[in-house]
């Protein structure tokens, strides 16, 4: 269909973004305050410090930074939450009585997206927001889109394919081992043809999030690698440590007690099969393929079972 032909009427609902007001002297964040907070909801900070406190507990959707402020300015401010993995994200706009050359080229350096200057004119503002908040949903939009399983909502393949490029040379720097975990339901062509595919969807769904809730640490990550398998990276993770994952999974399905007669099991299970980058036996094999041999291995000695290399825990 050509893209004229969507309907772009729609409004986009905008209401929920939050706005972090970052300026030492409150009159200037009530000022902001009174403008904005009709449309959007409003988070105040009144150092650099503060704000990042804010944005621990609540990540802003865009930060309005005033440049001059005592302690941190809000160049320096910029600068660190431009360099923080879960903050680099955020746009800026500043907010700045700045009216030389050599000081506004240093506010985009540092990573503005935008100035608004002071005296505020509220229809201004009102309308580079609105402009930044529309641009950084459509991205997160079409983020979701590209990247995150339409029926399970954790990532999917094409995530991971990305994820596991920049993590095969994290880990050729570091020499710190990380473990691949593959994850395949058992029987579920069989599943699906006894419970059909309706709640063959809603059991995957199940999985997926079982699998979610059995990681721990924030940098690990499952995405959906195909149809009912799933892949689980452990970075900084050795074998043991990637075992003991795989069993909670395994364990906790188990424990759900899901229906499924055509089973030996009676009930819905898993088979994992577990590497690590440093001990990946076959050098022509990548961690992956060695993974999914291992599960295979655990599907051949009997399914419901983790395996690594020549071994299997039931
Ligand atoms: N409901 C549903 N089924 C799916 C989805 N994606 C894949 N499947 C089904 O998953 C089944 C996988 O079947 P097989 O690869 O033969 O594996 P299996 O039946 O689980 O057998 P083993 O892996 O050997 O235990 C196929 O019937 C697919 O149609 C999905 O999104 N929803």
């Amino acid at each position: 269909m050509p893209i004229s032909k969507l309907n772009d009427d729609a409004e986009v609902d905008l209401s929920q973004s939050k706005i972090l007001v970052v300026d030492d002297q409150p009159i200037n964040i009530q000022t902001v305050y009174n403008i904005l907070s009709d449309d959007y909801v409003v988070l105040a900070a009144t150092s650099g410090k503060d704000a990042f406190k804010v944005c621990e507990k609540n990540i802003p959707d865009l930060i309005l930074l005033d440049v001059v402020m005592p302690e941190m300015s809000g160049l320096e401010f910029c600068q660190q939450l431009k360099q923080r993995s879960d903050t680099k994200g955020i746009p800026v706009i500043f907010v700045t009585s700045i009216n030389q050359q050599e000081e506004e080229n240093e506010c985009w350096v540092c990573g503005g997206i935008d100035f608004i200057t002071k005296p505020v004119n509220p229809m201004t503002l009102k309308n580079r927001v609105k402009a930044q908040l529309t641009l950084k949903y459509q991205k997160d939009l079409l983020l979701k889109l590209v990247y995150v399983d339409g029926l399970t909502s954790i990532f999917n393949r094409r995530y991971f394919d990305t994820h596991f490029e920049k993590l095969s040379n994290e880990v050729e720097r570091s020499h710190r081992d990380t473990a691949i975990v593959m994850v395949d339901i058992d029987y579920f062509k069989l599943y699906n043809d006894r419970y059909g595919h309706v709640l063959g969807d809603s059991t995957l769904k199940q999985v997926a999030l079982l699998i979610q809730n059995s990681l721990q640490r924030p940098a690990d990550l499952v995405s959906r690698y195909g149809g009912e398998e799933f892949v689980v990276v452990l970075p900084e993770t050795e074998v043991d440590g990637a075992v003991a994952v795989a069993e909670r999974i395994r364990t906790s399905l188990l424990k759900k007690q899901i229906e499924h007669l055509t089973s030996e099991y009676k009930v819905v299970t898993v088979s994992i099969g577990i590497s690590t980058f440093l001990t990946c036996k076959s050098k022509q094999h990548t961690v992956i393929e060695d993974a999914d041999v291992n599960l295979y291995e655990a599907k051949k000695g009997g399914r419901n079972r983790v395996c690594i290399s020549s071994t299997a825990t039931e």
